[in-house]
Protein backbone atom coordinates (compact mmCIF):
# COMPACT_ATOMS: atom_id res chain seq x y z
CA UNK A 1 0.00 0.00 0.00
CA UNK A 2 2.63 2.17 1.00
CA UNK A 3 4.73 1.84 -2.94
CA UNK A 4 1.32 2.58 -4.31
CA UNK A 5 0.26 5.74 -2.24
CA UNK A 6 3.89 6.69 -2.61
CA UNK A 7 3.72 6.95 -6.58
CA UNK A 8 0.59 8.14 -6.59
CA UNK A 9 1.86 10.87 -4.70
CA UNK A 10 4.44 11.34 -7.47
CA UNK A 11 2.41 11.59 -10.10
CA UNK A 12 0.19 14.22 -8.04
CA UNK A 13 2.37 17.01 -7.57
CA UNK A 14 1.61 19.47 -10.40
CA UNK A 15 4.84 18.86 -12.18
CA UNK A 16 7.23 19.81 -9.65
CA UNK A 17 9.52 17.41 -7.96
CA UNK A 18 9.31 16.31 -4.48
CA UNK A 19 12.50 16.28 -2.80
CA UNK A 20 15.07 13.97 -3.45
CA UNK A 21 15.81 10.77 -1.28
CA UNK A 22 16.46 7.16 -0.96
CA UNK A 23 13.11 5.15 -2.42
CA UNK A 24 11.06 2.96 -0.59
CA UNK A 25 12.80 0.32 -0.64
CA UNK A 26 16.26 1.78 0.01
CA UNK A 27 14.89 3.90 2.94
CA UNK A 28 13.39 0.48 4.74
CA UNK A 29 16.74 -1.49 4.44
CA UNK A 30 18.56 1.51 5.58
CA UNK A 31 16.18 2.25 8.79
CA UNK A 32 16.27 -1.60 9.72
CA UNK A 33 20.03 -2.49 9.20
CA UNK A 34 21.25 1.14 10.68
CA UNK A 35 23.36 0.59 13.78
CA UNK A 36 20.44 2.11 16.04
CA UNK A 37 23.46 3.11 18.60
CA UNK A 38 24.18 5.74 15.61
CA UNK A 39 21.03 6.56 13.59
CA UNK A 40 23.01 9.70 12.59
CA UNK A 41 25.33 7.72 10.22
CA UNK A 42 23.09 6.66 8.16
CA UNK A 43 21.23 9.93 7.48
CA UNK A 44 24.65 11.28 7.31
CA UNK A 45 25.33 9.19 4.56
CA UNK A 46 21.91 10.44 2.80
CA UNK A 47 22.26 13.88 2.78
CA UNK A 48 25.81 13.84 1.52
CA UNK A 49 24.34 11.73 -1.33
CA UNK A 50 20.97 13.52 -1.74
CA UNK A 51 21.59 17.37 -0.47
CA UNK A 52 20.27 19.42 2.69
CA UNK A 53 16.35 18.10 1.99
CA UNK A 54 16.15 14.72 2.35
CA UNK A 55 12.94 13.05 1.17
CA UNK A 56 11.67 9.71 1.95
CA UNK A 57 8.13 7.68 2.38
CA UNK A 58 7.68 4.71 4.44
CA UNK A 59 3.70 5.19 5.75
CA UNK A 60 4.99 8.87 6.53
CA UNK A 61 6.49 10.91 4.47
CA UNK A 62 9.41 12.66 5.92
CA UNK A 63 11.61 15.73 5.16
CA UNK A 64 15.03 15.70 7.19
CA UNK A 65 17.32 18.65 6.61
CA UNK A 66 20.75 19.22 8.40
CA UNK A 67 20.60 22.85 7.07
CA UNK A 68 19.93 25.52 10.02
CA UNK A 69 19.31 27.99 6.71
CA UNK A 70 16.34 25.97 5.59
CA UNK A 71 15.03 24.62 9.03
CA UNK A 72 14.64 28.63 9.55
CA UNK A 73 13.22 28.93 6.31
CA UNK A 74 10.92 26.57 6.56
CA UNK A 75 9.61 26.21 10.40
CA UNK A 76 10.02 29.96 11.06
CA UNK A 77 9.71 31.94 7.92
CA UNK A 78 6.83 29.58 7.05
CA UNK A 79 5.43 28.91 10.52
CA UNK A 80 1.71 29.48 9.42
CA UNK A 81 2.00 26.03 7.55
CA UNK A 82 4.55 24.47 9.47
CA UNK A 83 3.79 24.45 13.34
CA UNK A 84 1.40 20.74 13.58
CA UNK A 85 2.32 17.53 14.58
CA UNK A 86 1.60 14.50 13.12
CA UNK A 87 -0.09 11.65 14.75
CA UNK A 88 1.87 9.59 17.60
CA UNK A 89 0.82 6.01 17.61
CA UNK A 90 3.63 5.21 20.47
CA UNK A 91 3.32 8.15 22.01
CA UNK A 92 -1.32 7.28 22.47
CA UNK A 93 -0.37 3.57 22.72
CA UNK A 94 1.98 4.37 25.84
CA UNK A 95 -0.73 6.50 27.27
CA UNK A 96 1.00 10.16 26.59
CA UNK A 97 -0.91 11.54 23.72
CA UNK A 98 -2.38 14.67 25.68
CA UNK A 99 1.58 16.14 26.18
CA UNK A 100 1.75 19.81 24.50
CA UNK A 101 4.76 18.64 22.40
CA UNK A 102 1.91 15.71 20.65
CA UNK A 103 -1.07 18.03 20.26
CA UNK A 104 -1.32 19.69 16.81
CA UNK A 105 -1.69 23.23 15.91
CA UNK A 106 -4.79 23.74 17.64
CA UNK A 107 -6.90 25.57 20.33
CA UNK A 108 -6.06 23.10 22.91
CA UNK A 109 -2.45 23.43 21.63
CA UNK A 110 -2.67 27.28 21.77
CA UNK A 111 -4.09 27.25 25.73
CA UNK A 112 -0.87 25.14 26.55
CA UNK A 113 1.28 27.73 24.82
CA UNK A 114 -0.53 30.46 26.56
CA UNK A 115 0.56 28.81 30.08
CA UNK A 116 4.18 28.48 29.20
CA UNK A 117 4.17 31.83 28.07
CA UNK A 118 3.20 33.03 31.16
CA UNK A 119 5.67 31.11 33.29
CA UNK A 120 8.36 31.01 31.76
CA UNK A 121 9.07 33.78 28.91
CA UNK A 122 12.24 35.33 29.99
CA UNK A 123 11.21 38.52 31.63
CA UNK A 124 9.74 35.92 34.22
CA UNK A 125 11.76 33.65 33.75
CA UNK A 126 14.43 35.64 36.10
CA UNK A 127 12.23 35.10 38.92
CA UNK A 128 12.84 31.20 39.09
CA UNK A 129 16.40 32.08 39.98
CA UNK A 130 16.42 32.00 43.35
CA UNK A 131 14.82 28.53 43.77
CA UNK A 132 17.88 27.41 40.75
CA UNK A 133 20.42 28.93 42.99
CA UNK A 134 18.87 26.90 46.26
CA UNK A 135 18.53 23.99 44.15
CA UNK A 136 22.20 24.31 42.76
CA UNK A 137 23.38 24.71 46.21
CA UNK A 138 21.34 21.83 47.31
CA UNK A 139 23.06 20.09 44.52
CA UNK A 140 26.64 20.69 45.65
CA UNK A 141 25.92 19.43 49.52
CA UNK A 142 24.66 16.47 47.61
CA UNK A 143 27.51 15.86 45.57
CA UNK A 144 29.61 16.29 48.51
CA UNK A 145 27.67 13.70 51.07
CA UNK A 146 27.79 11.08 48.30
CA UNK A 147 29.85 11.96 44.65
CA UNK A 148 29.54 8.02 43.67
CA UNK A 149 25.39 8.95 43.53
CA UNK A 150 25.95 11.73 41.01
CA UNK A 151 23.05 10.67 38.77
CA UNK A 152 20.62 11.10 41.11
CA UNK A 153 21.35 13.87 42.44
CA UNK A 154 21.46 15.41 38.71
CA UNK A 155 18.13 14.00 38.65
CA UNK A 156 16.72 15.36 41.91
CA UNK A 157 17.97 19.05 41.13
CA UNK A 158 16.10 19.26 37.68
CA UNK A 159 12.56 17.50 39.61
CA UNK A 160 13.41 20.33 42.46
CA UNK A 161 13.96 23.40 39.97
CA UNK A 162 10.89 22.49 38.31
CA UNK A 163 8.47 21.63 41.01
CA UNK A 164 9.65 24.16 43.21
CA UNK A 165 9.23 26.79 40.12
CA UNK A 166 5.70 24.96 39.05
CA UNK A 167 3.78 24.44 42.76
CA UNK A 168 6.37 25.57 45.30
CA UNK A 169 7.05 21.99 46.23
CA UNK A 170 9.91 20.66 47.79
CA UNK A 171 11.00 17.45 46.40
CA UNK A 172 12.58 15.53 48.77
CA UNK A 173 16.01 14.18 48.03
CA UNK A 174 15.70 10.51 48.31
CA UNK A 175 12.59 9.08 47.35
CA UNK A 176 10.01 11.47 46.87
CA UNK A 177 6.41 10.39 45.87
CA UNK A 178 5.50 13.18 43.09
CA UNK A 179 8.90 12.23 41.43
CA UNK A 180 9.06 8.38 41.34
CA UNK A 181 5.35 8.31 40.19
CA UNK A 182 6.68 10.39 37.05
CA UNK A 183 9.97 8.61 37.27
CA UNK A 184 8.36 4.68 36.68
CA UNK A 185 6.16 6.35 34.09
CA UNK A 186 9.13 7.54 32.35
CA UNK A 187 11.15 4.34 31.65
CA UNK A 188 8.15 3.01 30.62
CA UNK A 189 7.36 5.44 28.19
CA UNK A 190 11.15 5.35 27.34
CA UNK A 191 10.76 1.79 25.72
CA UNK A 192 8.30 2.59 23.36
CA UNK A 193 10.45 5.90 22.50
CA UNK A 194 13.39 3.76 20.74
CA UNK A 195 13.78 4.75 17.41
CA UNK A 196 13.09 1.45 15.80
CA UNK A 197 9.66 1.15 17.49
CA UNK A 198 8.84 4.76 16.85
CA UNK A 199 9.10 4.33 13.02
CA UNK A 200 7.34 0.54 13.06
CA UNK A 201 4.48 2.09 14.79
CA UNK A 202 4.02 4.78 12.48
CA UNK A 203 4.16 2.29 9.32
CA UNK A 204 2.06 0.15 10.55
CA UNK A 205 -0.35 1.16 13.41
CA UNK A 206 -2.90 -1.82 13.57
CA UNK A 207 0.20 -3.22 15.18
CA UNK A 208 -1.32 -1.93 18.59
CA UNK A 209 -4.76 -3.85 18.15
CA UNK A 210 -2.77 -7.12 17.80
CA UNK A 211 -3.08 -9.76 21.08
CA UNK A 212 0.15 -9.25 23.45
CA UNK A 213 0.78 -12.74 23.91
CA UNK A 214 2.04 -12.98 19.88
CA UNK A 215 5.61 -13.51 19.63
CA UNK A 216 7.64 -9.85 19.45
CA UNK A 217 5.31 -8.36 20.97
CA UNK A 218 5.89 -8.17 24.33
CA UNK A 219 6.41 -4.89 25.05
CA UNK A 220 2.63 -4.26 24.75
CA UNK A 221 1.67 -4.98 28.52
CA UNK A 222 4.61 -2.37 28.84
CA UNK A 223 2.61 -0.11 27.20
CA UNK A 224 -0.65 -1.24 29.45
CA UNK A 225 1.69 -0.52 32.33
CA UNK A 226 2.52 3.26 30.89
CA UNK A 227 -1.24 4.15 30.64
CA UNK A 228 -1.75 3.22 34.03
CA UNK A 229 0.97 5.72 35.31
CA UNK A 230 0.34 8.13 32.97
CA UNK A 231 -3.51 8.34 34.20
CA UNK A 232 -2.10 7.91 37.74
CA UNK A 233 0.30 11.45 36.68
CA UNK A 234 -2.77 13.37 35.45
CA UNK A 235 -4.61 12.95 39.01
CA UNK A 236 -1.62 13.35 41.45
CA UNK A 237 -0.20 16.51 40.66
CA UNK A 238 -3.74 17.78 40.52
CA UNK A 239 -4.34 16.38 44.07
CA UNK A 240 -1.16 18.66 45.35
CA UNK A 241 -2.39 21.76 43.25
CA UNK A 242 -5.46 21.49 45.06
CA UNK A 243 -4.15 20.99 48.87
CA UNK A 244 -1.62 23.87 48.23
CA UNK A 245 -4.40 26.38 46.42
CA UNK A 246 -4.43 28.18 50.40
CA UNK A 247 -0.97 28.53 51.39
CA UNK A 248 0.93 28.99 48.04
CA UNK A 249 1.59 32.56 46.43
CA UNK A 250 3.62 32.15 44.02
CA UNK A 251 2.23 33.28 40.93
CA UNK A 252 2.83 30.57 38.56
CA UNK A 253 1.13 28.20 41.01
CA UNK A 254 -1.49 31.04 41.01
CA UNK A 255 -1.82 31.23 37.47
CA UNK A 256 -1.73 27.18 37.30
CA UNK A 257 -4.70 27.00 40.06
CA UNK A 258 -6.78 29.63 38.23
CA UNK A 259 -5.98 27.82 34.74
CA UNK A 260 -7.39 24.65 36.37
CA UNK A 261 -10.57 26.07 38.15
CA UNK A 262 -11.33 28.35 35.74
CA UNK A 263 -12.11 25.78 32.31
CA UNK A 264 -14.95 23.54 32.16
CA UNK A 265 -12.96 20.40 31.18
CA UNK A 266 -9.97 20.78 32.97
CA UNK A 267 -8.30 17.98 31.04
CA UNK A 268 -5.82 20.29 29.05
CA UNK A 269 -4.77 22.28 32.39
CA UNK A 270 -4.44 19.13 34.44
CA UNK A 271 -2.17 17.45 31.98
CA UNK A 272 -0.16 20.17 31.59
CA UNK A 273 0.71 20.88 35.06
CA UNK A 274 1.33 16.56 34.81
CA UNK A 275 3.62 17.41 31.64
CA UNK A 276 6.00 19.64 33.37
CA UNK A 277 6.51 16.98 36.00
CA UNK A 278 6.28 14.71 33.17
CA UNK A 279 9.35 15.82 32.58
CA UNK A 280 11.35 14.67 35.73
CA UNK A 281 12.67 11.94 37.37
CA UNK A 282 14.81 10.33 40.13
CA UNK A 283 16.71 7.69 41.45
CA UNK A 284 19.28 6.03 39.07
CA UNK A 285 16.64 5.13 35.95
CA UNK A 286 17.67 6.08 32.69
CA UNK A 287 17.87 9.72 31.72
CA UNK A 288 16.30 9.57 28.45
CA UNK A 289 13.37 11.46 29.56
CA UNK A 290 14.59 14.74 30.96
CA UNK A 291 16.65 16.47 29.37
CA UNK A 292 18.37 18.91 31.76
CA UNK A 293 19.42 16.38 33.69
CA UNK A 294 21.15 14.65 30.54
CA UNK A 295 22.51 17.30 29.69
CA UNK A 296 24.14 17.74 33.23
CA UNK A 297 25.35 14.04 32.89
CA UNK A 298 27.11 14.70 29.53
CA UNK A 299 28.91 18.09 31.34
CA UNK A 300 30.08 15.58 33.96
CA UNK A 301 31.15 13.01 31.08
CA UNK A 302 33.01 16.02 29.18
CA UNK A 303 34.84 17.78 32.34
CA UNK A 304 36.52 14.11 33.57
CA UNK A 305 37.68 13.62 29.92
CA UNK A 306 39.28 16.87 29.52
CA UNK A 307 40.70 18.20 32.53
CA UNK A 308 42.38 21.20 30.98
CA UNK A 309 38.67 22.72 30.02
CA UNK A 310 37.45 22.53 34.04
CA UNK A 311 40.83 24.07 35.21
CA UNK A 312 40.33 26.91 32.39
CA UNK A 313 36.97 27.60 33.79
CA UNK A 314 37.47 27.24 37.69
CA UNK A 315 40.84 29.74 36.97
CA UNK A 316 37.78 32.09 35.23
CA UNK A 317 35.17 31.65 38.58
CA UNK A 318 38.23 32.31 40.91
CA UNK A 319 39.29 35.35 39.56
CA UNK A 320 35.44 37.26 38.64
CA UNK A 321 34.21 35.46 41.96
CA UNK A 322 37.07 34.23 44.17
CA UNK A 323 37.16 31.79 46.74
CA UNK A 324 35.03 32.93 50.00
CA UNK A 325 31.84 32.49 48.48
CA UNK A 326 29.60 30.72 45.45
CA UNK A 327 28.71 32.25 41.84
CA UNK A 328 25.12 33.59 41.33
CA UNK A 329 23.47 34.74 38.23
CA UNK A 330 24.73 38.24 38.76
CA UNK A 331 28.49 36.95 37.87
CA UNK A 332 26.79 35.10 34.68
CA UNK A 333 27.79 38.08 32.37
CA UNK A 334 31.76 38.24 33.76
CA UNK A 335 31.90 34.53 32.99
CA UNK A 336 32.55 34.57 29.12
CA UNK A 337 34.38 30.99 29.45
CA UNK A 338 31.59 29.27 31.47
CA UNK A 339 29.07 30.06 29.49
CA UNK A 340 31.04 29.22 26.56
CA UNK A 341 31.69 26.10 28.22
CA UNK A 342 27.59 25.93 28.63
CA UNK A 343 27.09 26.76 24.69
CA UNK A 344 29.46 23.51 23.47
CA UNK A 345 27.81 21.28 25.83
CA UNK A 346 24.28 21.93 24.14
CA UNK A 347 26.48 21.52 21.38
CA UNK A 348 28.09 18.23 21.78
CA UNK A 349 25.96 16.25 22.14
CA UNK A 350 22.13 16.80 21.98
CA UNK A 351 19.48 15.07 24.35
CA UNK A 352 16.89 15.13 21.29
CA UNK A 353 19.54 14.83 18.50
CA UNK A 354 16.58 15.05 15.70
CA UNK A 355 14.70 17.81 16.93
CA UNK A 356 10.84 17.16 16.82
CA UNK A 357 8.93 17.17 13.65
CA UNK A 358 6.19 19.51 12.77
CA UNK A 359 3.64 18.50 10.36
CA UNK A 360 2.94 20.76 7.00
CA UNK A 361 -0.66 21.45 7.14
CA UNK A 362 -0.82 23.18 3.88
CA UNK A 363 0.84 21.80 0.10
CA UNK A 364 4.12 24.32 0.10
CA UNK A 365 7.19 24.97 -2.69
CA UNK A 366 10.42 25.18 -1.59
CA UNK A 367 13.69 25.72 -4.03
CA UNK A 368 11.92 24.16 -6.78
CA UNK A 369 10.65 21.13 -4.76
CA UNK A 370 7.18 20.21 -4.02
CA UNK A 371 6.19 19.90 -0.09
CA UNK A 372 3.11 18.44 0.24
CA UNK A 373 0.43 18.61 3.06
CA UNK A 374 0.88 15.93 6.10
CA UNK A 375 4.81 15.87 5.45
CA UNK A 376 6.84 15.62 8.30
CA UNK A 377 9.67 18.05 8.70
CA UNK A 378 12.33 17.07 10.85
CA UNK A 379 15.27 19.83 11.63
CA UNK A 380 18.07 17.63 12.24
CA UNK A 381 20.10 19.49 15.09
CA UNK A 382 22.27 17.28 15.59
CA UNK A 383 23.64 17.68 12.23
CA UNK A 384 23.31 21.43 12.49
CA UNK A 385 25.63 21.61 15.28
CA UNK A 386 28.46 19.28 13.89
CA UNK A 387 28.68 20.72 10.67
CA UNK A 388 32.04 21.03 9.97
CA UNK A 389 31.80 23.92 8.16
CA UNK A 390 30.77 26.16 11.20
CA UNK A 391 32.72 23.81 14.06
CA UNK A 392 35.61 22.81 12.74
CA UNK A 393 36.37 19.25 14.52
CA UNK A 394 32.72 19.55 15.48
CA UNK A 395 33.16 15.87 17.76
CA UNK A 396 35.93 17.49 19.98
CA UNK A 397 34.56 18.98 23.19
CA UNK A 398 35.90 22.74 22.78
CA UNK A 399 33.96 25.85 24.20
CA UNK A 400 36.64 28.20 22.70
CA UNK A 401 34.19 27.84 19.14
CA UNK A 402 32.12 30.42 20.80
CA UNK A 403 34.45 33.31 21.91
CA UNK A 404 35.96 35.82 19.33
CA UNK A 405 39.99 36.38 19.90
CA UNK A 406 39.39 38.75 22.36
CA UNK A 407 37.59 36.48 24.51
CA UNK A 408 34.04 37.85 24.13
CA UNK A 409 31.44 35.24 23.59
CA UNK A 410 30.50 35.16 19.23
CA UNK A 411 26.61 35.59 18.69
CA UNK A 412 26.16 31.97 18.12
CA UNK A 413 23.70 30.90 21.84
CA UNK A 414 23.25 27.35 20.37
CA UNK A 415 19.53 28.04 21.24
CA UNK A 416 18.87 26.00 17.76
CA UNK A 417 18.56 22.82 20.39
CA UNK A 418 15.51 24.28 21.35
CA UNK A 419 13.68 23.94 18.04
CA UNK A 420 12.14 26.52 15.95
CA UNK A 421 9.29 28.37 14.60
CA UNK A 422 5.88 28.39 16.98
CA UNK A 423 6.70 24.85 18.75
CA UNK A 424 10.22 26.22 19.75
CA UNK A 425 10.52 24.54 23.31
CA UNK A 426 9.01 27.01 25.93
CA UNK A 427 10.81 26.15 28.90
CA UNK A 428 14.28 27.19 27.22
CA UNK A 429 15.27 29.82 29.51
CA UNK A 430 14.18 28.31 32.69
CA UNK A 431 16.09 24.90 31.22
CA UNK A 432 19.15 27.05 29.79
CA UNK A 433 19.79 29.40 33.84
CA UNK A 434 18.92 26.07 35.38
CA UNK A 435 22.01 24.22 33.59
CA UNK A 436 24.68 27.37 34.24
CA UNK A 437 23.38 26.89 37.73
CA UNK A 438 24.52 23.61 38.17
CA UNK A 439 27.74 23.72 36.32
CA UNK A 440 28.65 27.04 37.73
CA UNK A 441 28.05 25.91 41.00
CA UNK A 442 30.16 22.49 40.54
CA UNK A 443 32.64 24.26 38.62
CA UNK A 444 33.18 25.83 41.43
CA UNK A 445 33.15 24.03 44.18
CA UNK A 446 34.78 20.77 43.19
CA UNK A 447 37.11 18.83 40.88
CA UNK A 448 35.74 16.52 38.45
CA UNK A 449 38.02 13.51 38.02
CA UNK A 450 38.30 9.75 36.71
CA UNK A 451 37.79 7.19 39.49
CA UNK A 452 40.86 5.36 40.24
CA UNK A 453 41.05 1.66 40.16
CA UNK A 454 42.36 -0.66 43.33
CA UNK A 455 46.10 0.36 42.01
CA UNK A 456 45.55 4.14 42.13
CA UNK A 457 45.29 4.18 37.77
CA UNK A 458 42.33 6.41 36.18
CA UNK A 459 40.02 4.93 34.92
CA UNK A 460 39.40 5.27 31.69
CA UNK A 461 35.89 6.35 30.45
CA UNK A 462 34.27 4.97 27.61
CA UNK A 463 30.78 6.83 26.65
CA UNK A 464 27.92 5.70 25.04
CA UNK A 465 25.13 7.34 24.38
CA UNK A 466 21.87 5.36 24.51
CA UNK A 467 19.83 5.45 21.23
CA UNK A 468 16.05 6.99 20.81
CA UNK A 469 14.74 10.11 20.18
CA UNK A 470 16.28 11.31 23.19
CA UNK A 471 19.59 10.45 23.69
CA UNK A 472 21.61 10.46 27.45
CA UNK A 473 24.86 9.01 28.82
CA UNK A 474 24.03 5.90 29.69
CA UNK A 475 27.62 4.05 30.92
CA UNK A 476 30.18 6.18 31.89
CA UNK A 477 28.90 6.54 35.19
CA UNK A 478 30.13 3.09 36.28
CA UNK A 479 33.55 4.31 36.23
CA UNK A 480 33.46 7.73 37.61
CA UNK A 481 33.36 10.17 40.56
CA UNK A 482 33.01 13.75 41.26
CA UNK A 483 35.71 14.47 43.86
CA UNK A 484 37.99 16.50 45.52
CA UNK A 485 36.12 19.66 47.01
CA UNK A 486 37.61 23.23 46.06
CA UNK A 487 36.10 25.28 48.93
CA UNK A 488 36.54 25.23 52.61
C1 LIG B 1 17.88 21.31 28.05
C2 LIG B 1 16.59 21.12 28.19
C3 LIG B 1 15.58 21.08 27.07
C4 LIG B 1 15.73 20.82 25.73
C5 LIG B 1 17.03 20.50 24.97
C6 LIG B 1 14.44 20.91 25.11
C7 LIG B 1 14.22 20.75 23.75
C8 LIG B 1 12.98 20.82 23.15
C9 LIG B 1 12.74 20.65 21.73
C10 LIG B 1 13.79 20.37 20.65
C11 LIG B 1 11.41 20.79 21.53
C12 LIG B 1 10.67 20.72 20.18
C13 LIG B 1 10.67 22.09 19.52
C14 LIG B 1 10.10 22.08 18.11
O1 LIG B 1 9.12 21.37 17.85
O2 LIG B 1 10.62 22.79 17.22
C15 LIG B 1 10.80 21.03 22.84
C16 LIG B 1 9.45 21.19 23.03
C17 LIG B 1 8.90 21.40 24.26
N1 LIG B 1 9.56 21.61 25.47
FE1 LIG B 1 11.54 21.52 25.77
N2 LIG B 1 13.52 21.21 26.08
C18 LIG B 1 14.16 21.33 27.29
C19 LIG B 1 13.60 21.65 28.52
C20 LIG B 1 12.27 21.89 28.73
C21 LIG B 1 11.69 22.27 29.99
C22 LIG B 1 12.46 22.50 31.30
C23 LIG B 1 10.34 22.39 29.77
C24 LIG B 1 9.23 22.77 30.72
C25 LIG B 1 9.36 23.43 31.79
C26 LIG B 1 10.09 22.09 28.37
C27 LIG B 1 8.86 22.08 27.77
C28 LIG B 1 8.63 21.81 26.44
C29 LIG B 1 7.30 21.73 25.84
C30 LIG B 1 5.97 21.90 26.54
C31 LIG B 1 7.47 21.47 24.48
C32 LIG B 1 6.38 21.32 23.42
C33 LIG B 1 6.19 22.63 22.68
C34 LIG B 1 5.15 22.52 21.58
O3 LIG B 1 5.00 21.46 20.97
O4 LIG B 1 4.50 23.54 21.30
N3 LIG B 1 11.28 21.80 27.78
N4 LIG B 1 11.77 21.05 23.80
Amino acid sequence: ASVLLNSYRKKRVHGLPLPPGPGFWHAAKGLVTMDSSAPWLLFTEWHKQYGPLVYMDIAQPLLITNSESIARELLEKRSSKYSSRPEAPSFDLYGWGWTTVVLPYNDRWRQHRRFYMHGFRPDVAVQWRPFQIQNARALLLNLLTSPMDHEQHVATFTASTVLSVTYGYNAASHDDPLVELVNQAMVLLMKGNEFSKVIFFTMFPFLQYLPTWLPGLGFFRDAQASRKFSRLMLDAPFEHVKKSMVCRTNLLTAFCINMIYLKADGKAQISLVSEILSRLEEDGGPYEGEETASYLMTFLLAMTMDHSIQERAQAEIDTVVGKGRLPDFDDRPSLPYVEALLRELMRWHQVIPFGIGHAVTEDDVYDGVFIPKSMLTIPWSWAIAHDESKYPDPHTFNPSRFLTPEGKLNDDDMYIIFGFGRRICPGRHLAVASLWAAIVSILAAFDIRKAKDEKGNDIEIVPIFAPGASSYVSVFVHCSSVSEHRLG
